[in-house]
């Protein structure tokens, strides 16, 4: 038998292998309803995954289609992996099949991958339904394939599918699978929460006795079925598990899996358990992230530790204590997953709010109570009128200034707007746009076609600005959202129009509020562009 160890030395940069980190975003994640990726996607996947720096990276199932098959010979050619080790995942050999003769065990072999994960059954229901044989041969099934997978010289790990369904069933036989496969030279057996079912005392409670009864290494792997999956993981560490299999920001079949960010942090966080190389956790929100892009899904705003909304204040009590001392309404120090503390402005706000958020963009505010009351107020006027400050920062800085200021900020006065929607005959709609407005003592008049009435009024807006404001071409619309406020009112509802602008260097929103969309967004617009002219250091009218 040759040594798995000698034959695939851990990278370099590894982790200790008292514990082990096992990612499956690649293989459990793919899984996920409405995630499709490619080769390419999955190599850059797997470098992310290495950049954080878990111990294992569970690749696919080679051989089950030419995409994972190519990946793993792609991964090896193309990845020089700095912490994990690439894993092959695929089954036990076939009832009745000799396993020299399984092409399915031939194709794991073929993969190259110095980590193979075996799935079994542990499930009596299972091994006669799904496999069609006796309780006998799936134990030869494991026995046979852990023992010559081993021969091999691969390392060998065994995820027990349904285990904990399979324990309620046939306690005796569960264990059974989980010493044959330990015996054979399994390095970890995996007790998998396949249908995720289970609640959290329910796994420590098994995962104890099975340790204690058969003194196998265990790991475990959570589906979300319940939301308990980084619960589940958490309380399988805390029976003796020491092995976790995730996903990045809990991607799987169904709804999802254990989610590798929390349960990464938890353990060195919380249990202060070294689990990442030095200094990678900071890096989890931007991993987090990177992820999700190359996933082609949103990154949740809700989720625990990376998500913007994870360390975003709103309730005006909680900043009159984290003025005194973040920790007070903070479970950690935001920075140490590499995300930021934000204050957010609304109509929950208090002073403290204010005086935060004021702050953050360069005010100090702290001696003036006068002053932020009246912004307090103002802001609570506002969003009683529909205004949301809370998604609309640039917004609320202009009123911020208004009020330090003592008047608004202005780059041009507007006389007049118009905007026009023709309807032909042979149903195109032809809109056009007017605006009269003065900056720097002159008296413009701008007249733009677009493709709606918005677009319109924004390019009037724009051609007549330009030539005194020529910061003004760097910047563009890149997000516009209308919410009616009032749905009862149907058509005389009040509009809410949010709008984020880039200039290349970064993106800003502003808000409007008014009974015709075309006002609300005239109003954003407005703020917009004053906005930006400000970002690009140009001075005010006086
Ligand atoms: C809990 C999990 O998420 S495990 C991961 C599951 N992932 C996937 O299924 C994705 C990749 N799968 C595939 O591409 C295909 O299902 C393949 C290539 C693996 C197999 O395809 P097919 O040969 O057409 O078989 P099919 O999918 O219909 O059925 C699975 C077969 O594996 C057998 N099987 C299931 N589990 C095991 C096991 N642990 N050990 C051995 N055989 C098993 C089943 O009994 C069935 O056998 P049969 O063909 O004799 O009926
Ligand atoms: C192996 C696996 O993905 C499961 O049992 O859920």
């Amino acid at each position: 038998m040759t040594d798995a160890h000698t034959a695939h030395p851990s990278p370099t940069g590894a982790v200790s292998d008292d514990f082990h980190v096992f990612d499956t975003t690649l293989r459990d994640g793919a899984q996920r309803e409405g995630i499709n990726l490619t080769v390419a996607d999955k190599l850059t996947i797997a470098r992310h995954l290495d950049d954080f720096g878990v111990g294992f990276i569970e690749g696919g199932w080679p051989g089950a289609n030419p995409r994972d098959t190519e990946f793993f010979q792609r991964a090896r050619a193309e990845i020089e992996f700095r912490h994990a080790q690439l894993v092959a995942f695929g089954a036990t050999r076939k009832a009745g099949v000799r396993v020299e003769d399984d092409p399915q065990v031939a194709a794991l072999l073929e993969s190259g991958a110095p980590v193979i994960t075996l799935v079994a059954k542990s499930h009596l229901g299972h091994v006669e339904l799904a496999l069609r044989t006796t309780p006998e041969e799936n134990l030869a099934m494991v026995r046979d394939t852990v023992a010559y997978l081993r021969d091999q010289g691969r390392r060998v790990f065994l995820d027990c599918e349904h285990f904990f369904d399979g324990y309620a069933l046939d306690p005796g036989y569960a264990k059974q699978v989980v010493r044959t496969a330990s015996e054979a030279g399994a390095d970890v057996v995996v007790l998998c929460d396949t249908n995720g079912g289970m609640l959290p005392a329910q796994i420590t409670a098994v995962v104890r006795t099975v340790l204690a009864d058969t003194g196998a290494r265990l790991g475990i792997h959570a589906q979300d079925d319940t939301g308990c999956a980084v619960a589940n993981t958490l309380a399988a560490v805390d029976a003796g598990a020491t092995h976790v299999q995730c996903t990045a920001n809990g991607y799987g079949e169904r709804v999802g899996n254990s989610n590798l960010f929390p349960v990464a942090a938890a353990l060195e966080l919380k249990y202060g358990r070294r689990v990442l190389p030095e200094g990678k956790l900071a890096e989890t929100t931007r991993i987090s992230h990177a992820i999700a892009e190359v996933v082609n899904l949103t990154p949740s705003t809700h989720q625990p530790y990376v998500g913007v909304s994870a360390f975003a204040h709103k309730a005006g009590l909680h900043a009159s204590a984290i003025k005194v001392d973040p920790d007070l309404y903070q479970h950690i120090d935001p920075a140490l997953v590499g995300n930021t503390m934000r204050m957010l402005v609304s109509d929950m706000a208090g002073r403290a709010s204010i005086e935060l958020k004021g702050k953050e963009l360069g005010f100090d505010l702290g001696g003036d109570r006068e002053l932020v009351g009246r912004v307090v107020a103002r802001v609570k006027e506002r969003e009683l009128a529909g205004y949301t400050y809370e998604a609309a920062d640039a917004s609320f800085e202009l009123l911020l200034r208004e009020e330090v200021q003592g008047k608004p900020l202005r780059y041009f006065d507007v006389e007049s707007w118009r905007a026009i929607v023709e309807d032909r005959p042979d149903g195109t709609h032809a809109n056009e746009a007017t605006v009269k407005l003065w900056a720097k003592g002159e008296r413009i008049v701008s007249t733009a076609e677009g493709n709606g009435p918005v677009n319109a009024l924004d390019r009037a807006l724009r051609v007549g600005l330009e030539r005194i404001y020529p910061q003004l071409a760097t910047m563009e619309l890149v997000d516009y959202k209308v919410r009616i406020l009032e749905g009862a009112l149907g058509t005389g509802s009040i509009t809410r129009v949010l709008v984020s602008t880039g200039d290349g260097r970064g993106e800003w929103s502003t808000v409007g509020v008014a009974e015709n969309v075309i006002a609300a967004s005239w109003q954003a617009l407005d703020d917009a562009y004053a906005y930006g002219l400000l970002r690009a250091g140009v001075e005010p009218q006086a």
